[in-house]
């Protein structure tokens, strides 16, 4: 007989929120409930009976309440194996009450850290007692239901009113599978809040809102999201989204975080990579000029906006077939016009920082690095050429760097007027980057002439200003580096290049 008639719980929250059609319930069944103060003082209050654990203990609560359940004759109540002889003689001799259920809620110690709490008081949430019994009733599943959150009361609530009682094995085991994810989570955040400074070299990762995607990068592959959306964005329309539209957000919101105190500026992603942007008085003009960038790859992309849309951007976008747009904020025409196509993903971004530290499986294992937060400045800019940039082309450069720093190496950008002309992307050779930038521009009638071009590293020959100067391109940024930078210095000053180097490379394999 798997099914358990439960004749006595006990019950130590934090959060009493919830707590109390769970205690009318299990009084209702004629559990008998044990409980630490806090929490015993809420279900007397009730008007319900119930045992002080001290009366079981014969200690009261000590130490400011970091030893209250900490007890042989708590645990050996809860740890017991009723089908063993010998536990069963020991509860008698020891005169052990036996425990069927417990709820714990824990001392909300993420919270605590969050709140930016003094240190006292986050050691002061580090729950002992609590994670002990969620342990304990957990592993013996096949006696106890632990009940090891507020968030599980609900569940709880239903599993007990329909068995009349009684559990399941079934139940408590999946319950057992709950505790144990609250108790390793709860302790992973204390780990992390301890190296803070990262002096051990352990990677310890807890997620605990997993979502399962429609499938992963092809339908024949499975898919996961850990993370928490909603705490980026608000979904105001659209069918979900997919793994590869994670990613594109993801790539869409970096890219225009480089952006984000800068005049309109309006970018269209695919496949990571940025096929438009550009920067305007209005965000109507930035959207017709990222647009612009390239109208074929356009189609089916992400579009992403560093401020409001209004109604005639609205109007423009709603021409082209796109998964998902973000922005800051919606006029309200311009929503309804966005949300006349059913699937149209449309996302509000909200202010929240991306974790700066960036984390992929590499081999057997996983490859941690600090996030590329370099952007390049115009105090970055150390000019090599006889020729110096313009104001305009100091600019372009910004610009064109910070899409650099956001499309796959090998990349080449070239840019004029703040509207992205082209770029060359993910190639195995920076000439191959800029051969691809050049006629991808030329094939859109930019005029390359006065453009700029911006290169994620460093040239190891002067043959990418060559190129360049014979499309036209009259400006170039690069980190620098190169052993044979000189010779590319000496061709800009033979055929009257300005060249800026800034001394930070931006790969993005
Ligand atoms: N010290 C103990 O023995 C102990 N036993 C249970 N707790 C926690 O005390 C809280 C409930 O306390 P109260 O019922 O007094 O409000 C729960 O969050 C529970 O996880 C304890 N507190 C911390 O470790």
């Amino acid at each position: 007989m798997t099914a358990k008639k439960a004749s006595a719980a006990l019950i130590s929250v934090f959060h009493k929120d919830g707590l109390e059609p769970i205690v009318k319930k299990l009084d209702e069944l004629g559990v008998t409930l044990y409980s630490t103060g806090g929490t015993e003082k809420f279900i007397r209050d009730l008007g319900i009976n119930v045992v002080p654990v001290e009366d079981v203990t014969s200690y009261p609560s000590i130490l400011g309440g970091r030893v209250k359940t900490l007890h042989p004759k708590v645990f050996g109540g809860i740890l017991n194996r009723q089908d063993n002889e010998s536990d069963v003689s020991q509860m008698k001799e020891f005169d052990i009450p036996q425990l069927d259920i417990v709820i714990v809620d824990l001392y909300p110690f993420e919270k605590t850290v969050a709140s930016g709490a003094s240190e006292q008081d986050i050691i002061e949430k580090i729950d002992i007692g609590g994670i002990s019994l969620i342990r304990a009733a957990a592993k013996n599943f096949k006696d106890v239901l632990c009940v090891s959150s507020m968030e599980d009361y609900e569940d709880f609530l239903n599993v007990i009113s329909e068995g009349n009682g009684s559990t399941s094995l079934e139940d408590r085991k999946r319950f057992a599978t709950k505790a144990f994810n609250i108790s390793s989570h709860y302790d992973t955040a204390i780990f992390n809040y301890f190296n803070k400074e990262k002096e051990e070299t352990v990677l310890k990762i807890s997620e605990t809102k997993g979502q399962v995607l429609r499938y992963g990068e092809n339908p024949h592959q499975k898919g996961f999201f850990f993370g928490d959306f909603d705490a980026m964005f608000s979904k105001l329309h659209g069918k979900e989204l997919s793994y590869n539209n994670l990613l594109d957000v993801d790539a869409a919101v970096n890219l225009m975080g480089e952006f984000k105190n800068d005049d309109p500026t309006f970018a269209i992603l695919k496949h990571n990579n940025a096929c438009g942007l550009a920067t305007r008085s209005n965000i109507h003009k930035a959207y017709v000029d990222a647009l612009a960038g390239d109208p074929v790859s356009a189609f089916g992309g992400i579009l992403i906006s560093n401020v409001e849309i209004d109604k005639p951007t609205a109007e423009e976008i709603h021409k082209l077939f796109c998964e998902v747009v973000i922005a800051p904020g919606y006029a309200d025409d311009a929503l309804e016009i966005l949300k006349s196509k059913k699937n149209r993903i449309i996302l509000v971004q909200n202010e929240i920082e991306l974790p700066d530290t960036l984390v992929r499986t590499c081999l057997n294992g996983v490859l941690v690095q600090d996030k590329d937060s370099k952007t390049d400045t115009k105090e970055d800019l150390n000019p090599v050429t006889d020729k110096k940039p313009t104001p305009e082309e100091i600019e372009d450069l910004i610009f064109a760097s910070k899409l650099c720093k956001h499309t796959k190496s090998n990349t080449i950008v070239l840019a004029k007027n703040k509207q992205l002309c082209a770029s060359g992307t993910g190639q195995t050779s920076r000439v191959d980057a800029l051969n691809q930038a050049i006629h991808k521009a030329q094939s859109f009638n930019f005029d390359l002439n006065g453009a700029v071009m911006a290169s994620d590293a460093f040239f190891p020959f002067p043959d990418c200003v060559e190129i360049a100067d014979n499309a036209g391109i009259k400006s170039v940024i690069q980190p620098g580096g190169s052993i044979k930078d000189q010779l590319s210095i000496d061709y800009c000053n033979e055929n009257g290049l300005a060249m800026v180097m800034t001394g930070t490379r931006h790969f993005k394999h």
